[in-house]
């Protein structure tokens, strides 16, 4: 009996989040992951090991990925993941244009909301899809990537997306396909606020987000990012357990009534940080212009200010280059922010 071939995944951008999707897809797929050569040169040696709370970690030995840093090795696939961060989009697409089979299905698994528009101006004539990643994962180790809380990828419904769905799947990869992807987007986006918050604290997630000073902080991006939905019409997809509208004045919560209420939000690994601050530990240039960018841009087109998301936006900024601003207190962070919403 003929044997059927493998589905063929190549990932873009080998770090926390293709080497989380691409290792556990490695079971029931063929996957090529991509990536930068000394970030390669570590699988080769290290393998990748793939782990989570809860799961016993699952360690995939270099024979069983396929390792590149070319966009050619992209040439086979049937479909193809973009994890590089949000600056490094448009040359991700134009790289892989000239080598990606017609009928690619490329799906984006990246944060905030141009992404996948940004990919269709590079590839015309691809199916370009959007993914949404609710979870963090961190980099722990050589060739070691931690999920440090659970969730359900989300992808954009599609008939060339069937197949995706049912190998994650099938790979304990949770995934829904969602005809309301804008609004998930969006719903991430208001989570994603967070990012620049605990970047700055340089405290792990758990720790930042029970600390009231800095959820304050987060309230103050999250009322200004809702008021600019409401003017754009804007209906966020409800990712966590209280609906949108409602999670600033969940976050301003004494710290004890918020850590009783908020359990299923607190259940994160003790260690995991936001992609932002690994980008910052790493002297990398952030995202923070598709995050809090995104609201002051959508304010302003409303005519609204978006004063704590602009300060938050100039303060990431500067820590990119002066990472000796950092880390920021609570109480800091939050007398600046109010001082810029009063100013
Ligand atoms: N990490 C997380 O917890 C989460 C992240 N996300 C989102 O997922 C996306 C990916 O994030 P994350 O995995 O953390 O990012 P990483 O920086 O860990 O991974 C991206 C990798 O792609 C590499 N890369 C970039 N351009 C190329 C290229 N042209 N060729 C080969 N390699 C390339 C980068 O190398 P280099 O750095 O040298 O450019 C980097 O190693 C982002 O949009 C992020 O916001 C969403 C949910 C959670
Ligand atoms: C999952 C979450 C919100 C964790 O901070 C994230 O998307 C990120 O770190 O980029």
């Amino acid at each position: 009996m003929a044997e059927t071939a493998r589905p063929t995944v190549a990932v873009f951008g080998a770090g926390s989040i293709g080497c989380h999707l691409g290792g556990a897809l490695a079971d029931v797929a063929d996957v090529t992951l991509i990536g930068r050569a000394p970030a390669m040169d570590v699988l080769r040696e290290h393998g990748l090991t793939i782990s989570a709370a809860g799961r016993a970690p699952r360690r995939i030995g270099p024979d069983r990925l396929r390792l590149a840093t070319g966009p050619d090795a992209a040439a086979d696939a049937d479909f193809v993941l973009i994890t590089v961060k949000t600056a490094a989009t448009a040359e991700a697409g134009r790289q892989l244009a000239p080598h990606l089979r017609s009928d690619a299905v490329v799906v984006s698994f990246q944060n905030g909301l141009h992404n996948p528009d940004t990919l269709r101006a590079e590839l015309p004539g691809r199916t370009v899809l959007a993914g949404m990643v609710p979870y963090n994962v961190v980099q722990t180790g050589p060739g070691t990537v931690h999920q440090g809380m659970p969730g359900t990828l989300m992808v954009e419904q599609a008939a060339a997306v069937e197949e995706l769905t049912r190998l994650c799947t099938a790979a304990g990869l949770p995934v829904e396909a969602r005809a309301d992807i804008r609004e998930v987007q969006y719903g991430k986006l208001l989570m994603n606020l967070n990012n620049a918050v605990n970047a700055l604290s340089g405290l792990p997630l758990r720790e930042q987000l029970g600390l009231r000073a800095y959820r304050l902080c987060l309230a103050l991006c999250q009322r200004e990012a809702l008021a600019a939905y409401r003017a754009a019409g804007v209906r966020p997809t409800r990712l966590g357990p209280v609906p949108a509208a409602l999670t600033p004045y969940v976050l301003r919560l004494p710290d004890a009534l918020f850590r009783r209420l908020a359990a299923s939000t607190l259940d994160i690994n003790a260690h995991a940080r936001s992609s932002m601050w690994e980008d910052l530990e790493r002297g990398r240039p952030t995202e923070i212009d598709s995050l809090q960018g995104e609201i002051v841009a959508l304010a302003a087109r409303h005519g609204l200010p978006a004063p704590a998301n602009a300060c938050l936006t100039d303060l990431v900024h500067q820590a990119e280059t002066a990472p000796d601003t950092l880390p920021w207190t609570g109480e800091r962070l939050l007398q600046q922010l109010r001082s810029a919403t009063r100013a």
